[in-house]
């Protein structure tokens, strides 16, 4: 069994205190990972400051992040074990992750060579035709990201990569039950030449570390994916300094009578459950237009029930267990409490131990719990509208406003659907859970603020700096 230290100013560093990690499906202990202490807080930070002085230029950083995502694509196989058993991922999906890990440092080196101002037309204003004026984009300094469970490497690198390509150094505060794969890639971005003073990953407990962080002044900007609770208390903690929060979503996905009901079937189907539906675009209320409903809902029932849970280690496993097997006793009993006010099982609603069988409720009220909290499980809750308007209103009726799915072939519907739906992206003709890594990502409401995507993430990481010459 492997002990891991922190990573810190290039240093494997042991601590007093280690705590353990777990294989998800199995419960067997995987590795110790060290617990950082206040001390290791305040070198990280001290040292992050210190970088600031050091000339650490766009084309290295360039060359840092694309040898990165090399050494994650020669490594992916390793890499993808890891993430099935911190997470419980299936391996296919967890290759995924890898993949996409390796995309989202492409793009953040990618981007470190186009970081760039603008002209200020200053002269145009009269008294002012003997200045000219621009801007530069410079680095905030000291990022902090913390990180959740469930996309462990590449929510890690949706962070650390915008960051570094900026100009700034990083400290790393991962999920205490997946650090593995966080440190892993902290090893790597060593390995590709990353100044030691541009990268900490601290592991241990996220309340303690991140009171630690949050009191320090030393740090500039808090990046943060998690639950809503913790991104509420980081805002507040957090004071004038910057913050980008991706937080929750109980993600809607609308289906209207003229959809390719097939498509929107097999994509709901595949798209509810992934990652145990522990995704926070994850499909959770579809509402389908009440001519389309019954076809619909049977085609999402066959190919639900046609997925294959298991095992995640298993090649041919589609939906593996939940992260603890209390996340997948509290998903049952939201589903219990839905039963009890009058839903409908269509499939699943098992539970053995963490695994949670893919759940389709009908019947569904919107106060329920299923429809108007996150479930961060495999339930979808599937219901019917008349009109249009009533599903844009529906979804709206929400805390939550990350991202929403519509399929249609009625152009003045979904640019409706566009102008209306209250998140920060609308997914015409897929499902709510549509993302790829260089699109902007955020949501509006209490699903946070702030948007990812290694090009839109270097503005929030960057300051605007206004230059005039006279
Ligand atoms: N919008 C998005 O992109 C995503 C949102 N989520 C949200 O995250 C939740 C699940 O993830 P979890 O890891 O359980 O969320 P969480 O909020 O409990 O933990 C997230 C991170 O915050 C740390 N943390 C905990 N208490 C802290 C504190 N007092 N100060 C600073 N850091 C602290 C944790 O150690 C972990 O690294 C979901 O319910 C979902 O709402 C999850 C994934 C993606
Ligand atoms: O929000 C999440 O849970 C993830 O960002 C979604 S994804 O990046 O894995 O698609």
């Amino acid at each position: 069994m492997k002990r891991h230290g922190l990573i810190l100013n290039g240093r494997d560093e042991k601590t007093e205190a280690y705590m353990a990690v777990y294989q998800k499906f199995t419960g067997d202990l995987l590795s110790e990972v060290a617990v950082a202490e206040s001390q290791h807080i305040e070198e990280a930070v001290t040292v992050s400051r210190a970088a600031q002085k050091d000339t650490f230029s766009p084309y290295q950083r360039y060359e840092v992040l694309k040898r990165t995502s090399e050494l994650l694509r020669e490594h992916v196989d390793q890499l993808a074990e890891i993430i099935t058993d911190e997470v419980g991922k299936p391996i296919t999906e967890a290759k995924t992750e890898v993949e996409r890990a390796a995309m989202t440092l492409e793009l953040s080196a990618e981007e470190a060579k186009r970081i760039q101002g603008e002209m200020v037309p200053v002269e145009a204003s009269p008294g002012a035709e003997e200045r000219r004026a621009f801007t530069l984009r410079v680095p905030v300094g000291v990022v902090v990201a913390i990180t959740p469970f469930n996309v462990p490497l590449n929510l890690a690198c949706h962070k650390i990569g915008p960051a570094l390509a900026a100009g700034n150094a990083v400290i790393v505060k991962p999920a205490e039950v997946t650090p593995l794969s966080t440190l892993y890639l902290g090893h790597l971005l060593l390995e590709a030449g990353l100044p030691k003073n541009r990268l900490h990953v601290l592991t241990g407990h996220g309340p303690d570390i991140g009171d630690w962080l949050l009191k320090n002044e030393g740090v500039d900007m808090f990046t943060f994916t998690g639950s809503p609770r913790v991104g509420e208390l980081i805002t507040q903690k957090a004071g004038l300094r910057k913050v980008a929060l991706e937080l929750g979503n109980n993600s809607a996905t609308i289906v209207h009578h003229d959809a390719d009901i097939e498509e929107a079937a097999k994509l709901v189907a595949a798209r509810s459950f992934n990652s145990a539906g522990q995704v926070c675009i994850s499909v959770q209320r579809v509402l389908v237009h009440k001519s389309v409903y019954a076809q619909f809902l049977e085609r999402v029932k066959t190919h639900t029930e046609a997925l294959i849970v298991g095992d995640p280690r298993e090649p041919a496993t589609q939906v593996g267990p939940m992260i603890a097997e209390k996340e997948a006793q509290r998903v049952e009993e939201w589903v219990k409490e839905a039963v009890s006010e009058g839903a409908t099982i269509e499939t699943g609603g098992k539970r053995e131990g963490t695994l949670f069988w893919p759940t389709i409720l009908t019947n569904v009220k919107d106060s329920m719990k299923v429809c108007k909290d996150e479930v961060f499980g495999p339930v979808v809750t599937i219901d019917t509208y008349s009109e249009g308007t009533d599903a844009i209103e529906r979804v709206n009726r929400s805390v939550y406003g990350l991202q929403a799915g519509v399929f249609s072939n009625d152009l003045a519907f979904c640019l409706q659907a566009a102008e209306q739906l209250e998140v920060g992206g609308v997914i015409i003709n897929d499902t709510s859970a549509f993302r790829v890594d260089a699109m902007p990502y955020g949501g509006v409401k209490r699903s946070g603020s702030g948007k990812e995507g290694p090009r839109f993430a270097i503005e929030e990481m960057t300051h605007e700096r206004l230059v005039v010459l006279r």
